[in-house]
């Protein structure tokens, strides 16, 4: 698929396009990563589910946004073109705040090997005795730089987010970050579904704030099946799980360039992204 728009970043699995008079179009791939590799296999319908979770996050949201004075770049997920329809969205270009704001409601991956040395996540102290997969007191900002493509995003201290974006800014982050990711794990529970964490993306428009890029989809966020949910063991992903125990059991070295998925697993991990995506809104995807 080829776009006659210029291209303006690309990650793993989605692209970032020029769409003309200030307005961005987000291109939401079938690509599924696993294990820092993008595998060879799409997964039918994943790039329009994410996208229509994020506009029905948005839509979510925004009384939450408006509390806190702030927005969401959505401009329209319909008026967009044809070979990519259902799975873009057109949103508003802004100049974005250079830092991720990740919300964490437990204890999982960097932060818990980060909790294991120092007994905090950079600056935020922990209580003694958590493990992983625990259920945090209180949900943390846990802010990190944005890595170049291909690079593990770096955690910072709240002190360097003020540095990068000043006090006023830095606590509004702080604040809207861990009200929305209070309400998504609201919303998620009641869905069955464990949001561990999320990274948000914003920028401003103007003096305004604004929510942007994707919102608590499972490629943003950990998503875990609150059925199995038990502190003590990496927790299992609500979408990739057959894909990565696949990848497992298939003997790939995590080096060389990974296989391609069986029919089964394919179809399975389809099935996941929509269950949790009907799951989540009460519609059906289809
Ligand atoms: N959203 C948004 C947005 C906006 N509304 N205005 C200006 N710039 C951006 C923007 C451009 N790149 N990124 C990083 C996130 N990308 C998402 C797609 O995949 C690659 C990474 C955000």
């Amino acid at each position: 698929m080829t776009l006659d728009l210029p291209l303006v970043a690309r990650g793993k699995v989605r692209e970032v396009y020029d769409a003309g008079d200030d307005r961005l179009l987000l291109v939401a791939s079938d690509r599924i990563s696993a294990y820092d590799h993008v595998l060879p296999t799409p997964i039918p319908d994943k790039g329009a589910v994410l996208t229509r979770l994020s506009v029905w996050w948005f839509d979510q949201l925004a009384q939450v946004l408006a509390e806190h004075g702030a927005q969401h770049h959505l401009v329209s997920a319909d008026d967009v073109p044809a070979e990519v329809a259902g799975r873009a969205m057109l949103v508003r270009r802004l100049v974005m705040e250079p830092v991720e704001c990740v919300a964490r409601g437990y204890l999982s991956g960097s932060g818990t090997v980060e909790y294991g040395r120092t007994g905090a996540i950079v600056d935020v102290e922990l209580p003694a005795g958590l493990v992983e997969g625990s259920r945090l007191p209180e949900p943390v900002f846990t802010p990190s730089t944005k890595a170049e493509v291909g690079e593990h995003d770096e955690a910072i201290s709240f002190a360097r987010t003020v540095e990068l974006v000043g006090a006023q800014r830095a606590e509004q982050l702080r604040e809207l970050t861990l009200a929305l990711y209070r309400r998504g794990h609201e919303v998620a529970q009641r869905a069955g579904i464990v949001l561990a964490d999320t990274k948000f993306e914003f920028g401003t428009d103007g003096d305004v704030l604004v929510l942007a890029d994707e919102v608590m989809t499972p490629d943003s966020s950990r998503f875990w099946p609150a059925a199995t949910w038990a502190p003590g063991a990496v927790q299992p992903s609500y979408d990739k799980q057959y894909v990565r125990d696949w990848l497992t059991s298939s003997g790939w070295d995590r080096q060389s360039p990974p296989p391609e998925l069986p029919e089964d697993v394919v179809a399975a991990t389809r099935e996941r992204y929509v269950a949790a995506y009907e799951a989540l809104t009460g519609s059906p995807f289809a």
